[in-house]
Parts: C-alpha cells; sequence; structure tokens
C-alpha cells in the first residue's frame, strides 16, 4: 500500500500505460533522487518523464544485454575492426557513449570512460578525410555574455534538468525517440541528448561561409574546439520537428554529448580562437584579466580576444568535472578559464553579444591522462557525429550536419535571446533578472542593443522606452531562474502583469494554450480566480495595502517597474485557521500560572515580574519602551544564525514534515530549533492594554512601505523611519494550516507559484512525542496574510529576527511569529529575515528559490559558485 498520494498517483498514471508497480517504483526512486525530490519535473505532463524514463531504462536493459552477448561473440576480434564495426553501427554501448541514464546505475554521476573516449579518437585516426580552408581573422569581438556547461556542481535539482535529466527525459516517445539499442549508445555520458528541436528552417543562406578552428591539445590530452562566428545568417535547414511538438522546452538545453567535438567550419571567423589549458592559466585574479594568449607549453596557443564581454554562465555538463570558469573582463580582451580540472570532463559554452556574435566553445576533457592522444581530424569528427545522430536519434534527414546544428544552435540562441515581438515593457525586467542571476545587476547597460539586428539575424532587438533595455533572455539560464522560482509562470500573478513577462510570452502562451491554461488577457489589472479555491481575490489599495486593517497606513511604490502591483491577497492582520488546525483558545484552558490576573496597571513597572514573564525564565523580555530586550534578543539571534550547531536544534523521532510526504521515500527529520518563546500578558491577565508586557498584540506601529526591490527579489518592505534594535515591526500572519493542509496545497500548486509564503511553527514539534497532524501547525500568506507576506529573505546577517510570542494560548504548538530587529535600522533600509531555508532542499514547503539576498553569508552556494563564475570585471 502506498501511503503518498504522489507516488500512488504517479503508479496510477503508470498503470494506465500497462506498467506494474515494480517496473516504475526503481526508476520513480532515481528520478526523486535525481530530482533531489522534485516531483515538478515528474509529473509534468502526465508523468511524461517517469514514463520516458523507464521505457529508456527498459530499452537500454535490453540494449546492455544484446551488447554483452555482442561483446562476446567478437571478444577475439582486433580492436580495430571492432572500432570500424562502431562506426558501421555495431559498436558496444561500453564505447564512447555508453552510460545509461535512466537506470539505477546510469542515474549515477556521469563519468568519463577514458576507454571509450580513446576508441574514438582511435576511430577517428583511421579515417582519410582531411580538414582544410581553415581561416582566421582576427577582427575583435563585441562583448560577450556566456553560457557553459561547467561540469562541477553537484546535481542540483535544476542541474540535473538542464542537463542530468534532459536528454531521456525531456524527450517525446514518438517524436524524438532514441534508439537506446542503437549501435552506439544515444546518450552521452552525461545522459544527454541533442534535441532534434534545434532544426528548423529559418530559411536564411548564410554569408560567404567560411570557418576557422583551432584544436589545441593540453599537456593533459584536453582537447578544446572553439568557433566564433560572425553574422550568423543562417542557412536554409532543414525541418525535423515543429517546435509545437517538443514536449517541454524548458527541458530542451542543448548540451553536447560527451566525446563529440562539435565545431562549426561555415562561419566566418572574427577572431582567432583557441583553447586555453586551465592548468596554464595564470593565477586566478577576481580583477581585471589583461592577459592576452597564454601557452600551454606545448605549442598550444591561448588566445581569446573578445572586446569587452561582459557577463557569463555556467551550465553544467555533469558532475565531476573540470571546474572551468570563464572570466569576463571589462577592458576587453581575455577570456580566462581559470580553474584547474579535477577530473575529465566536458564544458560546453555559448556566447554571444549584444551586436549578435555568437562563440561556441567546447572543452572535451576525456582525453585527461592519456599520453598518445592526439587531435582526431576534424572531419572525422563531425562524420562521426552525425553517424550517431543517424543511429541513435534516427535523424535520417539527408541535409542533416553537424554545422548545420551548430548553426541552428545559434540561430536559437540568438532568436530566445532576442526579442521577435518587439515586446517592450517586459524587456527590461527579465534583463534585470537574467543579469541578477549573473550575479551582477549593473551590467544591464552593457547589452543595450547598439545596432538593430534584424537584417542580420531576422530578430528583432527589443527595448524598452526610456531604459533602452536590451533584452538578452539566456534560454539556460532562465530556464535555471525558472527552476528555483525566480521565474517561474504563476498562474495568478501572470494574469496581473501589467505586461507580456519576457520574450518568450509567445511561446509561453502557445505552450499555456496547449496544455489548456492560457486564460485571457494578461495585460490589465484583473481580479482573478484562485486555482485553489475558486473565490476570488480583491485588488489592492496602494495607499493602504491593509485597507484600514492595521492602525497605520502602509503604502506600495513600485520604483522599478515589473510587476505594477503586488500579487492579489486577502489583507487579515491576524491569523485566521483555515480549516483543521487545532486551535483553540478558551478562557478555561490557561491556567493561573500562564496568566497574571492579579496584576494592574503595567506589569513591567511592578519590581515582581508576574507569571506571565515565566516563559521568559522570570524576567520579562521587553524594555520599559516595548523593544526586545539585548540578552534575550541575541540568544534570539545566535539560535537563528547557527541553527545546525545549536544545542537546541531537536529531532523528531517521527517528524511531521517528512510524514507529510510520502512514506516510500521519506527522510529522517532535518531538525527543528527549540525557539525561545516570549509570552506577553493577555485577556485573562489584570493588566491594562498599556501594559509593557503587551507588545505584539498591539500591532504593526512602524511606518512601513511595500515596495519593489533592486535586485529582482519583486515587492519587499522597507521601514520609511529610523527603528531602534530590538523594535517590534510585524507579525507573519496567515492561515492557520496543519502541516498536512500545507503539503497538500503545495501539491496542487504544484511548486509552480512564483513566491511562497508558508512558515512553520515548528518551534515545539520536537519536544514532544509524535504530534498529530492537527497538531503540526503552519502560517501560509498565500492567500491570506499580513504586510510580513513581502518581508524577504536574507541568509544570516538579517536585519530582523523572528520571535514565537504567545499571546492567546501557553500551548507551544500555535504561537505568532513576530519580527525585531536585530540591530538600529535606517529609514528606506529592506526589512528581511531569516527563512532558515536549505537551499538545497528542494522538497520543502518553503520552495528554495534563487537567493538575492546579498548577504556575504548567503547560504546558496549554487548561486555563489555561479556568480564567481560569473565575475563581470
Ligand atoms: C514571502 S515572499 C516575499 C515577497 C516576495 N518578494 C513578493 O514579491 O511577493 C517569499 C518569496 O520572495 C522571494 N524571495 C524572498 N527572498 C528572496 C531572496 N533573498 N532572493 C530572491 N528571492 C527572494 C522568493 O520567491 C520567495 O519565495
Amino acid at each position: 500500500m502506498t501511503a503518498d498520494p504522489r507516488v500512488a498517483k504517479a503508479y496510477a498514471a503508470m498503470k494506465a500505460l500497462g506498467l506494474h508497480k515494480e517496473t516504475v517504483k526503481p526508476v520513480l526512486k532515481n528520478l526523486l533522487r535525481l530530482f533531489d525530490r522534485n516531483w515538478d519535473p515528474i509529473e509534468e505532463e502526465n508523468y511524461r518523464a517517469l514514463a520516458d524514463a523507464i521505457f529508456d531504462y527498459e530499452e537500454s536493459k535490453k540494449s546492455e544485454e544484446r551488447d554483452r552477448s555482442e561483446a562476446i561473440v567478437n571478444e577475439s576480434e582486433p580492436s580495430l575492426k571492432r572500432l570500424h564495426r562502431q562506426q558501421g553501427g555495431q559498436a558496444s554501448a561500453s564505447g564512447c557513449n555508453s552510460n545509461s541514464f535512466l537506470g539505477e546505475s546510469s542515474l549515477k554521476r556521469p563519468k568519463l570512460e577514458e576507454d571509450g573516449s580513446e576508441a574514438c579518437y582511435r576511430e577517428g585516426r583511421t579515417r582519410t578525410m582531411q580538414f582544410g580552408d581553415n581561416r582566421v581573422e582576427s577582427e575583435p569581438v563585441s562583448p560577450m555574455i556566456h553560457l557553459k556547461n561547467k561540469g562541477k556542481e553537484s546535481a542540483s535539482p535544476q542541474t540535473c534538468l538542464e542537463q542530468e535529466g534532459a536528454g531521456p527525459l525531456k524527450m517525446g516517445r514518438k517524436d524524438r525517440r532514441i534508439e537506446s539499442d542503437s549501435a552506439i549508445s544515444p546518450e552521452t555520458a552525461t545522459g544527454e541528448k541533442i534535441s532534434p528541436s534545434v532544426f528548423r528552417d529559418k530559411g536564411k543562406e548564410p554569408d560567404s561561409p567560411h570557418y576557422a578552428l583551432r584544436d589545441k591539445i593540453s599537456p593533459s590530452g584536453r582537447v578544446s574546439h572553439a568557433v566564433c562566428l560572425k553574422e550568423p545568417k543562417i542557412e536554409t535547414r532543414m525541418v525535423l520537428l515543429p517546435r509545437e511538438n517538443i514536449p517541454n522546452q524548458k527541458y530542451n538545453s542543448f548540451i553536447q554529448p560527451k566525446n563529440e567535438e562539435l565545431t562549426d567550419d561555415l562561419y566566418q571567423f572574427e577572431v582567432p580562437i583557441a583553447m586555453i589549458h586551465p592548468i596554464s592559466a595564470p593565477p586566478r585574479n577576481e580583477g581585471l584579466v589583461s592577459t592576452k594568449a597564454y601557452s600551454s607549453g606545448n605549442g598550444s596557443t591561448a588566445v581569446v580576444d573578445c572586446q569587452r564581454p561582459r557577463a557569463s554562465q555556467f551550465v553544467n555538463a555533469k558532475d565531476g568535472g573540470e571546474c572551468v570558469s570563464l572570466k569576463a573582463c571589462k577592458t576587453g580582451k581575455v577570456h580566462e578559464f581559470v580553474n584547474i580540472p579535477k577530473e575529465s570532463s566536458t564544458s560546453f559554452e555559448l556566447a554571444s553579444s549584444p551586436v549578435g556574435e555568437v562563440k561556441i566553445f567546447l572543452n572535451c576533457g576525456s582525453a585527461l591522462g592519456k599520453s598518445g592522444f592526439y587531435v582526431p581530424n576534424l572531419d572525422e569528427v563531425l562524420k562521426m557525429v552525425e553517424d550517431r545522430c543517424l543511429k541513435s536519434y534516427r535523424i535520417i534527414e539527408p541535409r542533416f550536419s553537424v554545422m548545420n546544428l551548430m548553426k541552428e544552435m545559434c540561430a536559437c540562441f540568438l532568436e530566445l535571446g532576442t526579442d521577435s515581438k518587439g515586446d517592450k515593457v517586459g524587456n527590461g525586467r527579465n534583463v534585470i533578472r537574467t543579469l541578477d542571476a549573473l550575479g551582477n545587476s549593473n551590467t544591464t547597460n552593457a547589452f543595450r542593443p547598439k545596432k538593430n539586428l534584424q537584417n542580420n539575424f531576422n530578430v528583432s532587438v527589443g527595448s524598452s522606452t526610456g531604459s533602452g533595455d536590451f533584452k538578452v533572455l539566456v534560454p539556460q539560464i532562465s530556464r535555471i531562474l525558472a527552476m528555483d522560482g525566480l521565474d517561474s509562470h504563476d498562474p495568478i500573478t501572470q494574469l496581473n502583469h501589467k505586461v507580456l513577462e519576457n520574450s518568450n510570452a509567445e511561446r509561453v502562451k502557445k505552450e499555456k494554450v496547449r496544455k489548456g491554461q492560457g486564460r485571457g488577457n494578461s495585460t490589465s489589472l484583473v481580479v482573478v480566480q484562485q486555482h485553489r479555491f475558486g473565490d476570488v481575490r480583491p485588488p489592492h489599495d496602494v495607499s493602504d495595502i491593509s485597507k484600514g486593517e492595521e492602525s497605520i497606513r502602509i503604502s506600495v511604490v513600485n520604483e522599478y517597474g515589473g510587476e505594477q502591483c503586488p500579487p492579489l491577497f486577502y489583507y487579515i492582520p491576524q491569523n485566521i485557521v483555515y480549516q483543521s488546525a487545532y486551535l483553540k483558545f478558551s478562557l478555561a484552558r490557561i491556567g493561573d500560572e500562564d496568566c497574571c490576573s492579579s496584576c494592574f496597571g503595567d506589569c513591567l513597572s511592578s519590581s515582581i515580574p508576574c507569571a506571565c514573564a515565566r516563559e521568559t525564565g522570570g524576567e520579562f523580555a521587553y524594555t520599559q519602551e516595548g523593544r526586545v530586550k539585548e540578552g534575550f534578543l541575541h540568544e534570539c539571534i545566535s539560535m537563528n544564525r547557527d541553527p545546525v550547531g545549536h544545542p537546541s536544534r531537536v529531532y523528531c523521532k517521527d517528524c511531521p514534515l517528512e510524514r507529510s510526504k510520502n512514506d516510500d521515500f521519506a527522510d529522517p527529520c532535518k531538525g527543528h530549533l527549540v525557539r525561545k518563546f516570549i509570552k506577553e500578558c493577555w485577556s485573562k491577565c489584570g493588566c491594562n492594554k498599556q501594559c509593557g508586557n503587551r507588545v505584539v498584540q498591539r500591532g504593526i506601529t512602524c511606518n512601513l512601505q511595500v515596495f519593489t526591490t533592486p535586485e529582482g527579489k519583486e515587492w519587499g518592505l522597507r521601514a520609511l523611519e529610523d527603528l531602534p534594535k530590538g523594535t517590534f515591526v510585524c507579525e507573519y500572519v496567515g492561515e492557520v494550516v496543519t502541516n498536512t493542509e500545507l503539503y497538500e496545497r503545495n501539491m496542487v500548486s504544484s511548486r509552480k507559484e512564483k513566491h511562497t509564503y508558508p512558515v512553520l511553527l515548528d518551534a515545539d514539534w520536537a519536544s514532544e512525542g509524535v504530534l498529530n497532524d492537527e497538531e503540526c501547525l503552519c502560517l501560509d500568506a498565500t492567500f491570506y496574510g499580513n504586510v510580513a507576506r513581502f518581508v524577504n529573505h536574507r541568509c544570516f546577517d538579517a536585519n530582523m529576527v523572528g520571535i514565537p510570542v504567545e499571546l492567546e494560548t501557553p500551548d507551544h504548538h500555535y504561537y505568532h511569529l513576530a519580527f525585531f530587529t536585530t540591530r538600529k535600522i535606517d529609514a528606506l533600509e529592506e526589512l528581511n529575515w531569516d527563512y532558515g531555508i536549505d537551499f538545497d532542499d528542494h522538497n520543502h514547503p518553503v520552495k528554495a528559490f534563487r537567493c538575492r539576498c546579498g548577504s556575504k553569508f548567503c547560504r546558496d552556494t549554487k548561486r555563489l559558485n555561479r556568480g564567481k563564475s560569473l565575475v563581470l570585471s
């Protein structure tokens, strides 16, 4: 019996396809592992990824068996002959690209198979085609942005989606089946497959195609081919698949197969391209790079001459590979590959400039450590790749060529990176997001168009009126963002956009229509139905978002563009139970020891602390000024800042959070902080409303404003006045839901919401035995909430701390989460608190996002790593 409804649903969906639970289970398990337990990519399109994975797994098993029997037959044959047979379509799956992606083993991190690589190159040796007519010109290249497979980071879900999971999971069974039992494995070492979708007819001929290429070998045998393309006018291309057939664009990242060297010999070079062996590169310098060329020591030149590259972005090829970081420099000339390779890997990089130059750089690391490695003939490599595409991907179109494929990649890159619709307002927004994702929002200007590209590339450049932002929506980057919620398409807020979201608006719209999600016009502020309950959310009053619910007005300002209004929600000044939460306030339940019925006036003025101070060790937590006392505040702050090492971190035997997920794959409890509580006097106390031990219950008294943040976090909250340390700012208000209800909500929303607004009231979850579901409470401010729903996260050194405060009940299962300043805050400073989230935990109710907190202690290491790779000097 499967307890988890998601697992059950998956089984049911597969059952409908005739797949038994036993077959489904191991693959599902692997997929969950692969996606870091993120169900979204699995559930999408009626479990298409899962079905594909199962089919591929089954086929790869069959293929392996076949290969095994062939290997036995071929055992006595000379290796050369076997290699020829590979060429002819009989190669063993254990050759160059043998990793099976989908089965138990194939979901492991991809490893380079040296033997396989060598076999590939040896194969190249036996061929006689010559590569000629390489032409090198040395014109400078304009600013570049870069996309790169770094091949280093561990597989985050988004990484998996983009790379490891990209191939087999994203391809439709029918239109892009990969013949896994073909002679040469369809999968690269990373399990990637090339999407045929990149072949589309653009109907353009290239201008005098020339090609140039430098094959460089590092001392260790690392090979890189780089190609610089000038004026990539598009040659007539074949149509293999209509774009609409692509099941899910976001999974169609284009990543080259391992060991397959793709180069372009058609375009005219602007600059000589060569590779830099990372080892030979000078030490990393975060400042400007001025070196022009490096020598790897064996004659391989390291030259990259590129003017004013502005940004770079890596896309991982796979795990365990080298970390090569591409550095763009302001003054120009050099791309520096700075990190030392750990192991062999393959990286892939696309770069483009605002004026449309595209550069493709491939770095094949698989020959590392092979002493006799030499550069194979390029034409042979191309031929081999084409053969593979023919056999493995069933690309039978006679005009297919790697060159065309590469051109298509450039065309897609440019097409997606520019705005064919001239959609103006949305562009700047994407630029900001993309560039912020790159770690430097100041680079926006770098992408402003200098000239119209229409003639060259059949794409137009969108520029926002006024700002003139050039839209650069790099597909891989935007997908990464989408994975982490920065750019996902919330069906509700999407409808409230004043502008079309991005350059892909048309495509997104089509996709939505196809999925039956398209709903009306997104250009006007509309009141839309909640996808959850079918109720209607009221429009905002920007002069006071609380609509009079608070004692002060809280205005809304939009200074940076983007969403004109915050997402719609009901403003409530106090928590409201949604349904099942056990929250019973009764005077009878408050014992004498939990109130001060004999007090009078202001408890703080009494020399003897009242019973309500019991919770805080017999001392009131507040000062006479109504601020949290220094010592207490610091304890709360330190507890938050070092939650893992904190002694008050406890682990549930039966964690409600994990319990609500699923039985099959539940993790052990990740721990909860046993927090310090404040107990305020309340209705059963004899003191008056002005009692100094009543702070939170008086509500918001500071001047606050909802505003658009410049860093791309969208809406945030700021103070309009200086706030001293320890000041109560606001409470986190929302619907009180049980942990299970929250889990169900998350399932329904399927993590497609752009932002999430849950808070766990878990301060006491682990201190007792097993809690009932209705006692495991959370606050969800998605639909009903107060101004605190706008407070963004900051890692560690946030200027507010959330402290559990008891008002009505001494029961620790329910409490108020109140925010107090951790230091003096200046007027107009953004307010933030540390959500305490683990950025690697994509299964947590608080959806992990790509953190833009700007703290030097930022925990979002993936972003940091990526940021490091994206140095803009
Ligand atoms: C409680 S909401 C905060 C308000 C939100 N910015 C908005 O516009 O409604 C939490 C969401 O804000 C975004 N967010 C909060 N802190 C962030 C940060 N440091 N970096 C990036 N996004 C952040 C995330 O999307 C998160 O899911």
